[in-house]
């Protein structure tokens, strides 16, 4: 671990990545040694959620649907894709919309955490989209086709997948048509290739949850249900923690898992809580990009909480 100084509280804790699950991932994708570096990150994110459904089945509807109700507890990670925008579409809040030969690029750099060819266009999930979600203290959820989440369930991300079903083919063929966003070549197409995606949804074994989208509150309440989000609003939003000052002047020592960082304030009325403890004991080492787990506080190095906090 190293910490640098003067930079922000975000910013000032590193670790160096041995042997980590992501280590090996790249070690053996790169076939060469690999050194990574991740940006200590404190507190934990809970497991990003990912949805895969055929074109039309309603994941977007579903989760718009969770984002209102949760604005606090959810973000969206938000894909890149070649495809042209809808009328509707923003970018960077539906797609970040680019060019094939930028994403090729940034797939080769290794900046994407997965990606897919899906009814003739490129899409794309980038490391920093996810882990951005969670650097904002929400969990992430991911609309990605099923050679996406694939992709997802082989790589070092920890997630929940759910496969959303249509009640019928001729049910997701109305709602597509309906919709009004496609061609009619381009909705023949997706619908060519839903019968293949559910297929692969109900069967690959990729997917923990298998819901039916007939009834749209149904599902969205059986949705919230294995989310474990019914009843009561949650209140498990944590608050994002304040930043730490590292002073210039200090001495750091090991405690078990606990890193001391002693500042050396000259003045005595300013010598209380003059200690930085950084628990390292929740660690989750893991790019790409950060460590989680982190727990940093200040202990008064006066008073007894030290030893309480420490034993
Ligand atoms: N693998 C992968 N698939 C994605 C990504 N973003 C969107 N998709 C999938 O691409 C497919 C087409 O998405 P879109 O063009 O928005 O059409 P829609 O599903 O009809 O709304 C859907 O199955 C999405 O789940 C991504 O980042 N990665
Ligand atoms: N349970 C449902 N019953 C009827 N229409 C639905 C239902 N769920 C979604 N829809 C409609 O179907 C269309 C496709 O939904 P959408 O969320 O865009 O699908 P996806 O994101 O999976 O492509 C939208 O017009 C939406 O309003």
């Amino acid at each position: 671990m190293i910490i640098i100084r003067g930079s922000t509280p975000d910013d000032c804790i590193w670790f160096l990545e041995a042997d980590t699950k992501y280590v090996k991932e790249q070690r053996k994708f790169w076939g060469t040694e690999v050194v990574a570096w991740s940006r200590g990150v404190r507190g934990d994110a809970e497991k990003p959620v990912v949805i895969s459904g055929p074109s039309g089945v309603g994941k977007g509807t579903l989760i718009n649907m969770l984002m209102k109700e949760f604005p606090s507890m959810f973000g969206f990670s938000v894909s890149h894709t070649t495809r042209a925008p809808r009328g509707n579409e923003k970018n960077g809040v539906h797609y970040h919309f680019t060019d094939r030969s930028v994403m090729e690029k940034d797939i080769k750099d290794g900046k994407f955490l997965e990606f897919a060819s899906v009814h003739g266009n490129l899409y794309g999930t980038s490391i920093e989209a996810v882990e951005a979600v969670a650097d904002s203290g929400k969990r992430c959820i991911l609309d990605i086709d099923v050679q996406g989440a694939r992709s997802v369930r082989a790589s070092s991300l920890d997630a929940i997948f759910i496969f959303i079903c249509p009640p019928t083919m001729r049910e997701l063929e109305e709602r597509l048509r309906a919709r009004g966003t496609e061609t009619e070549e381009q909705i023949l197409k997706r619908l060519r290739n839903a019968e293949a995606e559910i297929e692969q949804g109900k069967s690959s074994g990729i997917f923990g949850h298998i819901l039916y989208n007939d009834n749209l509150e149904e599902c969205y309440e059986n949705l919230k249900e294995l989310l474990g989000l019914n009843g009561s609003a949650p209140t498990n939003h944590k608050p994002s923690p304040k930043g730490i000052d590292l002073p210039s002047n200090h001495s750091v020592s090991k405690i078990d898992n606990k890193i001391l960082i002693n500042c050396e304030t000259p003045e005595l009325e300013k010598a209380s809580k003059n200690l930085i403890a950084l628990d390292v004991s929740s660690l989750k080492g893991g790019a790409p990009g950060r460590t989680r787990g982190l727990n940093v506080y200040a202990l008064d190095s006066f008073s007894d909480g030290l030893n309480e906090k420490l034993s």
